[in-house]
């Protein structure tokens, strides 16, 4: 059992803080314009210093200050930095925390993977420290993060350089149940790490919700936090801040927008880039690359890279959350050797979580993600590979995503593939200061996948709709990018790519043939990518992904080509070939095969030609089709109203003649009669008998005509029997009747 600390050694505690509180404010005081003393022999600074640069001659005076522990902050923050191996202080914190420890607002921006968590988190600590915070007095310092991820890394940080200090710190972000719980506790919490969106429902939701003390307010990713998707949350959120604050804006990719800041009334900022003269805007231990894939080779090119790096921890962008949910559940099916895994913004939060530090803990494994897994994580620096499969939306994106590997002190690759129609996207990105190279890839040496989708796709029709899905999620997002230089849907080969998906059909995409509708005609349009400008100076022949690659992954069996012949895509050798190079000439064979790798068409798609006898591309057969078809049903429809007309005509004539036949019997017979009548003389009975007869008679032709269904078998011809013998049949008939 642990004693309990005596009376008088809490109070030397107590003492000892309160004089290093004491020290500390002094220290922010000499810091102040005209101040006389300096404690810690830093020079103070002058108002409007632009002393952010770490190559400026004024930063240089700080150049001795190089370690946390040099700093003037507390003993609880040292020790919980140095407990958690925080020693050397990076250039963003060297440049950030004398302001920020100042009280100033400060705009910090610093490339990915430099440690800016830590140039907020410590002012945070020391500021609630110097102002003695503890649970009573409620919201102290807000921390927003734009996802949940993110927020949920950025508490963990907060949680182990803060153990030793008594503040209290809450986790706030979406998904989680109980909001209930969440909503009797807040009000008791220091600092609030958390999710706009989450902060806004409490804002809006929990009673005596109060920020009014707050001292700190920090922006993770601003740029992220103060963009369009947040913008009413953020606006809602500052609305009901204190004016009176310290804020911090930190991003790889900072704002500079004046709008911006004026939304956040900062109060002269100082503005540290401190990579802004570097020669590069991403890690220097960064090696990006960027391949010039076809759209219908992206899944087939990015099969290859995985099963090539089946030792690697390797993260996957993808520009949509259904293109993520397909190729992740159509990879696991096809078993590449690898633990897959996939985080996307719609999982469940439990599940987004586990995945997540699943991922961290994992030494080799794939994840496939949206760009929720694109700003500030972490990831336990041990990521070898970023792969963008799809072109990201901007500059901003792609700095991110390659973000996620080379951080702190490790090295990283990333290699991005690109349509060829968005080759742009280099020379933007080189305008930026990013170093990338571009390489091309031999098609052939690539492992197909496409065959393997289709196969899967009839095995397990469930995946059908989901790959239906990612094409259409896919030409949307390219079809909304505002970037049309770089993102040109008209130069898509969308039937190439979802046959790609091993989709056998192009999904309707109703959005698309609205743009077409618009003015756009792409029905007309070759569905194949332009080919490779080969003489194109900025690309090495290579082969993809480079020397650290085992490039047998790659390479498809070397097999004589007068024994092969590629059959829609599946390779048949020796014997099989050779039954089908008996027929078709071995010159043709070799033009089929090049035909059918261009095309990329999977097993089964049928080829269509038009009159001429030639084959016309998928969308233009549809609308082929569709004329045709048209056509058909119309000619069909007319030749059924006209047999209709006929066979309803024939009817009518029919029964008019059944009728006249049955008048004219009655007829005859009625003559009969009276003949007979005139023979004999009438008694009552005699009439009756016949009164009988004639009913019985009228009774079997009635019959005769409903049962015409049965082929006029119940029915009695009653031109085939005598007269006497009528008459007797009507007698047993009414008697027969009568016993009824
Ligand atoms: N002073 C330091 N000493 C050692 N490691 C550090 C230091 N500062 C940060 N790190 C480590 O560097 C890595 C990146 O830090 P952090 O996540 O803060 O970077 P960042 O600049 O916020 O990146 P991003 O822009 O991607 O959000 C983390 O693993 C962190 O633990």
């Amino acid at each position: 059992m642990r004693k309990p600390k005596s009376k008088s050694l809490r109070n030397q505690n107590r003492l000892s803080e309160v004089n290093e509180i004491q020290l500390l404010n002094s220290w922010i005081e000499s810091q102040k314009p005209d101040s006389g003393s300096n404690p810690l022999a830093l020079p103070p600074l002058r108002s409007g210093e632009p002393v952010g640069r770490i190559d400026g001659s004024l930063f240089s005076r700080y150049s001795g200050v190089t370690m946390f522990d040099q700093l003037p902050i507390s003993q609880k923050t040292k020790d919980g930095l140095k407990e958690s191996k925080y020693i050397k202080m990076t250039d963003i914190q060297r440049a950030a925390l004398p302001h920020a420890l100042c009280g100033r607002d400060i705009l910090g921006a610093a490339k990915t993977g430099s440690g800016k968590t830590l140039a907020f988190i410590i002012p945070v600590l020391e500021k609630l420290y110097r102002e003695r915070y503890n649970r009573e007095d409620g919201v102290g310092s807000i921390i927003l993060s734009p996802t949940r991820e993110l927020a949920n890394q950025t508490f963990e940080v907060l949680r182990s350089v803060g153990r030793h200090h008594n503040f209290s710190a809450g986790l706030l972000i979406g998904g989680h149940k109980d909001v209930d719980m969440e909503k009797e506790h807040v009000n008791d919490m220091n600092i609030l790490v958390c999710t706009p969106g989450r902060l806004l429902q409490h804002m809006d939701q929990t009673v005596n919700f109060d920020c009014s003390q707050l001292q700190v307010l920090i922006l993770d990713e601003a740029d992220r936090i103060l963009d369009v998707g947040f913008k009413k949350a953020v606006n809602a959120i500052i609305s009901q801040l204190p004016k009176k604050r310290q804020t911090f804006l930190f991003s790889a990719t900072q704002t500079k927008s004046v709008q911006d800041l004026a939304r956040l009334s900062l109060k002269d900022p100082e503005y540290l880039s401190v990579h802004e003269e570097s020669d590069t805007a991403t890690p220097t231990s960064l090696n990006q690359r960027a391949i010039i894939v076809p759209a219908e080779h992206k899944l087939d090119m990015l099969w290859s890279f995985i099963k090539a790096n089946l030792n690697s921890k390797i993260l996957v962008f993808f520009a949509s959350r259904k293109q993520v949910t397909f190729v992740f559940e159509a990879f696991k099916k096809l078993r590449p050797g690898i633990p897959l895994k996939c985080l996307h913004g719609k999982m469940k939060q439990i599940k987004r979580m586990a995945i997540y530090s699943h991922f961290c803990e994992e030494k080799r494994s794939v994840l496939f993600c949206t760009d929720v897994g694109s700003r500030g994580l972490d990831f336990n620096k041990a990521v070898n590979w970023v792969v963008q499969v799809d072109c990201p939306d901007d500059i901003k994106t792609y700095i991110h995503r390659v973000g996620r590997t080379a951080r702190y002190d490790s090295c990283g690759k990333s290699v991005m593939f690109l349509l060829p129609s968005e080759k742009t996207m280099l020379d933007k990105l080189r305008e930026e200061k990013i170093p990338i190279k571009t390489y091309k890839v031999k098609l052939d040496r690539v492992q197909q996948v496409t065959g393997l989708l289709s196969a899967l796709l009839v095995k397990y029709p469930e995946l059908l709709p989901k790959a239906q899905r990612a094409v259409t999620t896919y030409v949307r997002s390219i079809l909304k990018n505002r970037d049309k230089e770089i993102f040109d849907v008209m130069k898509l080969p969308v039937d190439g790519f979802s046959a790609s998906l091993g989709l056998p059909l192009t999904p309707k995409l109703r959005f698309l043939n609205q743009k077409i509708k618009k003015g756009n005609n792409i029905v007309g349009k070759p569905s194949v990518v332009e080919p490779e400008d080969s003489t194109d100076e900025d690309e090495d022949e290579v082969d993809l992904p480079g020397e650290e690659l085992d490039i047998g992954e790659f390479k498809t069996k070397e097999v004589d080509d007068t024994n092969v012949v590629l059959v829609d895509n599946t390779k048949i050798e020796d014997g099989s070939a050779s039954k089908i190079a008996d027929v078709v000439p071995p010159t043709r064979v070799l033009k089929k095969k090049k035909l059918k790798i261009n095309v990329h068409r999977p097993v089964g798609t049928r080829v269509v030609f038009d009159e001429e006898g030639n084959s016309l591309p998928p969308l233009a057969r549809v609308a082929h089709m569709n004329e045709k078809k048209k056509e058909f049903y119309k000619n069909l429809r007319e030749e059924m109203k006209l047999a209709d007309k006929e066979d309803k005509l024939l009817e009518r004539q029919r029964l008019q003649e059944k009728r006249t036949k049955e008048k004219m019997k009655r007829k005859g017979r009625l003559e009969d009669e009276e003949e007979d009548d005139g023979e004999d003389g009438s008694d009552e009975e005699e009439s009756r008998k016949k009164k009988g007869a004639k009913r019985s008679k009228k009774y079997f032709d009635s019959e005769s005509d409903d049962g015409e269904d049965n082929g006029g078998k119940a029915s009695i011809n009653t031109d085939a029997i005598s007269l006497q013998e009528q008459e007797a049949l009507a007698l047993k008939l009414l008697s027969s009747m009568n016993k009824i």
